[in-house]
């Protein structure tokens, strides 16, 4: 089997400091994602070119679509509704009240129009935080959250299976990717085990999306790297380099999803690693990479 050639371009460069969450909203042609230390939600429009913000007053770890309009966004330890024209936030749901330095960190809204997203404990530096703080939480449509766990490091990457049956999620700090069986009528996860164990120069297993095979995309921070994943054999099936290290999160967009676009972070690097990276906190786009993604799915409330 050959593999197709994958071509990589930087296509924003504006340096963000920790970009997350990249989101593709087909109706206005635009990549969502947000700059987490910045506190500023983005949006780019990949046809004018033109980037617009939206800053709330904490660190915005995830944005997701809203099928009522406008979007969902974790800002701090809050689940926030972001209404984009009049750039305002109203909470929803608060989490973590009784941990004071915690804050969600990846999210992401499941086939029945949930929001999933974890917490952890605000870093220090890249990967330096008091262990075990963060907890997995969900929105439901009626705005009520419940809890799956606790003792999260890095709460990070989630996507369902095609079928709707399984949950991937990755705890960063656990070096691993794994999967729960999957109730989407009820939202309740269960059977937790490893699906794939991440290899040492591939570092730590980040944001996910999975694409129409059912294979698992896995952006490795301080690898440099996406991953293909075969969930079900536990097989690491393609390698594609970035030119930048920390390689945050990906998702599929652009022309029927055909298109990854990958975002990074530039804190935690020395001078000379900025000198060297230039491009370190920018927007890539990966084309040509032979097989296309799905969707995302929209807050249903
Ligand atoms: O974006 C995230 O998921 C975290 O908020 C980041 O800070 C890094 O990814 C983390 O440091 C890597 O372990
Ligand atoms: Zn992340």
């Amino acid at each position: 089997m050959t593999m197709s050639s994958a071509k990589i371009e930087c296509v924003l460069r504006e340096n963000w400091r920790c970009g997350e969450s990249p989101v593709w909203e087909e109706a206005s042609n635009s990549l969502l994602f947000v700059d987490i230390p910045a506190k500023t939600v983005c949006r780019w429009d990949s046809l004018s070119k033109q980037v617009q913000q939206v800053t709330v007053d904490a660190p915005v770890s995830s944005v997701a679509l809203r099928q009522s309009g406008g979007y969902v966004a974790t800002v701090g330890t809050k689940f926030c509704a972001l209404n984009w024209d009049d750039q305002s936030a109203v909470v929803l749901a608060t989490v973590d009240k009784d941990k004071k330095n915690n804050r969600f960190n990846d999210g992401k809204v499941d086939p029945a129009g949930r929001y999933f997203a974890g917490t952890m404990a605000e870093e220090t530096a890249p990967a330096v935080l008091e262990r075990r703080q963060g907890s997995l939480y969900s929105l439901f449509p009626d705005h009520h959250v419940e809890k799956y766990f606790d003792q999260v490091d890095i709460s990070n990457g989630l996507d369902w299976s095609l079928d709707h049956k399984i949950f991937y999620y990755i705890d960063s700090l656990s070096y691993s990717v794994d999967a729960f069986d999957y109730d989407l009528q009820t939202g309740k996860i269960s059977n937790r085990r490893s699906v794939y164990k991440l290899e040492k120069e591939e570092q730590i297993p980040d944001g996910m999306c999975i694409d129409v095979e059912g294979k698992l995309w896995v952006a490795c921070y301080n690898g440099g790297r996406v991953i293909r994943l075969d969930p079900e054999t536990g097989k690491r099936l393609r390698t594609v380099k970035l030119p930048v290290v920390k390689t945050t999160s990906c998702c599929f967009g652009g022309k029927d999803y055909s298109e990854m676009y990958v975002t990074s972070a530039r804190d935690g690097m020395d001078p000379e690693g900025l000198l060297q990276q230039p491009e370190a906190g920018g927007i890539f786009k990966i084309t040509g990479l032979g097989v296309k993604g799905i969707p995302p799915y929209p807050y249903a409330g």
